[in-house]
Parts: structure tokens; sequence; C-alpha cells
């Protein structure tokens, strides 16, 4: 039987690209997104025949969805090992002008449901004695992003905070849980953020002079699920083409 993953924000971008990698790396795969038609089609496209892959609807401001999504990929595989906390969502609004509700939005949206996919997710792993968690941080959470994106660059922080907590929660339970903190990846998203016009401004500030690769970060994902990697827990891993050292 195969280990089995599941992935949240799936249906396009970075949260495909990881499930891609997954599959590619011998996984099941839950791909999970707000939509399901979304998320089925990014599924067909994987796995035509469906024997390895399964599509979900997973809001992750529900936590009921997560239960649920839980409960279906356990009913068709048999247990989840894998989980990649990835949605999230990015509003660019000036720091002085961001209302309490879309602070709490995207607080909701990018943090408490990565808390949420720990807890559900986490605890079931720790029940089977085994499991891997991988939540999806942002260079934005390491050095404060930009002035536009002060809920989402916070939303990022705590995720970084978050990991470290239930790393040591979750790791008598044989649970790693790392966080992934890539700068701007060529992506659908960073196309739509940034026009064709501003791409060389943005590439001349990143010291490789390059946009990161989603499929290195798909890989790293595989790296961090394999059994051999239960000595890295709470660590966030930069990628970010030197924008931030540590
Ligand atoms: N693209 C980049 O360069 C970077 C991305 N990131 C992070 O990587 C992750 C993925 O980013 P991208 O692929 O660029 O984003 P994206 O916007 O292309 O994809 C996000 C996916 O999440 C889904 N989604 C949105 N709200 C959802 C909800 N409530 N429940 C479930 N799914 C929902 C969307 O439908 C979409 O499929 C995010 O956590 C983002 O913050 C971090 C740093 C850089
Ligand atoms: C694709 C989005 C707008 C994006 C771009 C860059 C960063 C970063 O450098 O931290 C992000 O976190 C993003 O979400």
């Amino acid at each position: 039987m195969s280990q089995v993953a599941l992935v949240t924000g799936a249906a396009q971008g970075l949260g495909l690209a990881i499930a891609s990698r997954l599959f590619a790396a011998g996984y099941a795969v839950a791909i999970t997104d707000l939509s399901l038609e979304r998320a089925q089609a990014a599924a067909d496209r994987l796995d035509p025949s469906g024997q390895r892959s399964l599509a979900l609807k997973l809001d992750v401001d529900s936590k009921a969805d997560f239960e649920a999504a839980l409960a279906a990929v356990v009913e068709r595989f048999g247990a989840l090992h894998v989980a990649v906390n990835n949605a999230a969502m990015t509003m660019t609004t000036p720091v002085m002008q961001i209302s309490p509700e879309e602070f709490d939005r995207v607080l909701s949206l990018n943090t408490r449901s990565v808390f949420v996919g720990c807890q559900v997710f986490g605890a079931h792993m720790a029940a089977a004695g085994y499991g891997r968690i991988v939540n999806m941080a942002s260079l934005a959470g390491q050095n404060g992003g930009t002035a536009t994106g002060a809920h989402y660059a916070a939303s990022k922080g705590a995720i970084v905070t978050l990991t470290k907590i239930f790393a040591k929660e979750l790791a008598s339970g044989g649970v790693t849980v790392n966080a992934i903190a890539p700068g701007p990846i060529e992506s659908p998203a960073v196309r739509a953020a940034v026009p064709p016009e501003r791409m060389e401004g943005l590439l001349a500030n990143i010291p490789v002079k390059r946009l990161g690769d989603a499929d290195f970060l798909g890989d790293l994902v595989v790296q961090l699920a394999r059994p051999e990697a239960y000595f890295t827990t709470g660590a966030t891993w930069d990628v970010n083409g030197g924008l931030f050292m540590r």
C-alpha cells in the first residue's frame, strides 16, 4: 500500500506542484481545494486512472471540512501519513487602512487553518504513531513583507511559531512538523501580482536573480516526508534566493 498524502489548496500553483511531486514519488494523494470541481480537474490531469488520487472539497476555514476530508482519505486509502497545509490568501491594503474584519479574515484563512490542520491531522497521525506535517509559511513572515501585506506577513510569521509548538507537542507520537518559507516562486500567483513591467525590478532585488521553482518545493516536501527525516522538526526551511538569511 502506498503512503498517503493530503495537500490543501492543491488545485493550482504551489499546492498542485507539491501534490504532483508527492504523486511522482509514489504517494496516494488527496488533492483538496475550496472548489471540488477544480480539485477534481487537477486530480484528473495528474492521475487519469484515479487509482492513487482523491479530489475533495476542503475549505480550510472550516474545521468540519478538515474532519470530513480526513475521514474520506482514511476510508479510501486506510491512513494519512503526510499533510501539507498550503492554502492561503493574499490581500493588499495599506497597513493603516486594514480593517479589523479584513485582518481577522486573513489570519483566519492563513493561520487558524494551519492551527486546525495541525490539530486534526496531527491527532490522527499521533494515534497511528507516525506522520509528517508541512506548513506553508512565507518569506513575508520572516522579513515583514510589504507595507500592503501586513496581515499576510503576520499570518505567515505566526505559522512559523505554530510549527514549533506542534512539533514539540506531536514529537512523542512520531509526527514531525516543519514549515517552508518561500520567496517569490514562478507561479500563477506571482505572475498575477507582478506585471511584466515590474518583473525586472523584482528580479534585480533577488540575489540569485531568478524566481524560485515550484517543483523544487514539491521535492523538498517529499524529502521532509521521508521516514528518515525524523530528525528535522519545528524547522522553517527558507527557499528565497538569498532575500532573507538567518
Ligand atoms: N507563489 C509564491 O511565490 C509564494 C507562495 N507562498 C505560499 O504558498 C501557498 C500557495 O501559494 P500559491 O500557489 O502561490 O497560491 P494560489 O493563490 O495560486 O493558490 C492557492 C490555492 O488555495 C486555494 N484556496 C483559497 N482559499 C481556500 C480555502 N478557503 N480553502 C481551501 N483552499 C483555498 C485556491 O483555490 C488556490 O487553489 C500559500 O500558502 C502562499 O501564501 C508563499 C510564498 C511565495
Ligand atoms: C504570489 C504572492 C503574491 C507572493 C509573492 C511573494 C511572496 C514573498 O516573497 O514572500 C509571497 O509570500 C507571496 O504570497
